[in-house]
């Protein structure tokens, strides 16, 4: 009999339904549950540690949850590896990217993994270079690409099958301002077909790109929702928001808070280090 809570996915590309993850005795991430519909560009955020890629590869299986389900594409992560992969792109925190390879070659070879029958390959590649604007430089040896061409390249492999969901692991980390706001316009022209998971510390990419927003901290979702969502429950949830920042007292004209203010206090007092030590505001 099928989990009423899995198969709702029909209306979801994303179910996350409890999931944990413990390394050893150290538990990264609480029974995280949230649902993404399909073409949503969802920003994933949260301080370092927080256990964001420990999500991103379940949802890409590759690695397993210790405690939860969840489905991708109305496929289980768990038990329907193989139809979730192929449904799925995924850009990983760090490319391995084969630096001595031409870069036609390197999407060619990525092709063939992903089993994208001969007769459509070229165009599958063609159509990816195209949506990321690889075309310059598809000739050259990877070794010799920016980081921003690189990260291209990375994007392209990620959408080379035609996934309808996209899991992006910090696209725009070590960009310069210009490649930052070029690459966000491949993710918002990617968005326009997918549905889409990305995490990244830059917060002005989340109000340029994203519908929703998903905050974690220690391993637990403590916010979801739009930012304007945000922006009216902060001062709801924590009246005294503007002083636990260390503001001074509210003036007398309510100021709205930023995205920045937001993920201030739902991850105050929230280091890797500390992480299991301090309480976090949120819980003050
Ligand atoms: N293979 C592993 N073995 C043990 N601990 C791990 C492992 N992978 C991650 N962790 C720990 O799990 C926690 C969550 O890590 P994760 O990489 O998911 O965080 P993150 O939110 O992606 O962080 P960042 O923003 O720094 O990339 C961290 O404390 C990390 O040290």
């Amino acid at each position: 009999m099928s989990d009423p809570k899995i198969s709702s996915s029909n209306q979801h590309s994303i179910v996350v339904d409890g999931i944990s993850k413990t390394y050893g005795d150290f538990s990264a991430l609480n029974q995280i549950s949230f649902k993404v519909r399909p073409g949503e560009i969802v920003g994933f955020l949260g301080p370092n540690g927080a256990g964001k890629s420990t999500t991103m590869k379940i949802l890409t299986c590759f690695m397993d949850a210790t405690a939860g389900r969840a489905s991708v594409a109305g496929f289980d992560v768990g038990t329907q590896s193989k139809q979730v992969r192929s449904r799925v792109g995924y850009l990983p925190e760090n490319v391995p990217l084969y630096d001595d390879m031409i870069v036609y070659d390197y999407l060619n070879f990525i092709a063939e993994m992903r089993e994208i029958p001969r007769s459509e390959r070229r165009r599958s590649l063609d159509e990816a270079v195209e949506r990321t604007g690889l075309k310059s430089v598809i000739h050259r040896e990877i070794r010799e690409l920016s980081k921003g061409y690189r990260q291209r390249v990375g994007l392209a492999q990620a959408i080379i099958h035609r996934p309808k969901v996209l899991i992006l692991d910090e696209p725009t980390t070590g960009l310069d301002p210009n490649q930052l706001i070029e690459i966000r316009d491949v993710i918002k022209d990617l968005g326009r077909e997918n549905t889409i998971i990305l995490s990244t510390h830059i917060l002005q990419e989340v109000s340029a790109v994203c519908d929703r927003i998903i905050i974690i901290n220690r391993g637990e979702l403590v916010a979801d929702d739009t930012l304007d969502g945000l922006k009216q429950e902060l001062p709801t949830r924590f009246p005294d928001w503007q002083n636990a920042l260390g503001e001074g007292s509210p003036p007398d004209a309510p100021k709205e808070p930023t995205l920045e203010d937001i993920f201030r206090v739902y991850t105050a007092g929230s280091t890797e280090e500390n992480r299991d030590a301090a309480p976090s505001l949120a819980e003050v």
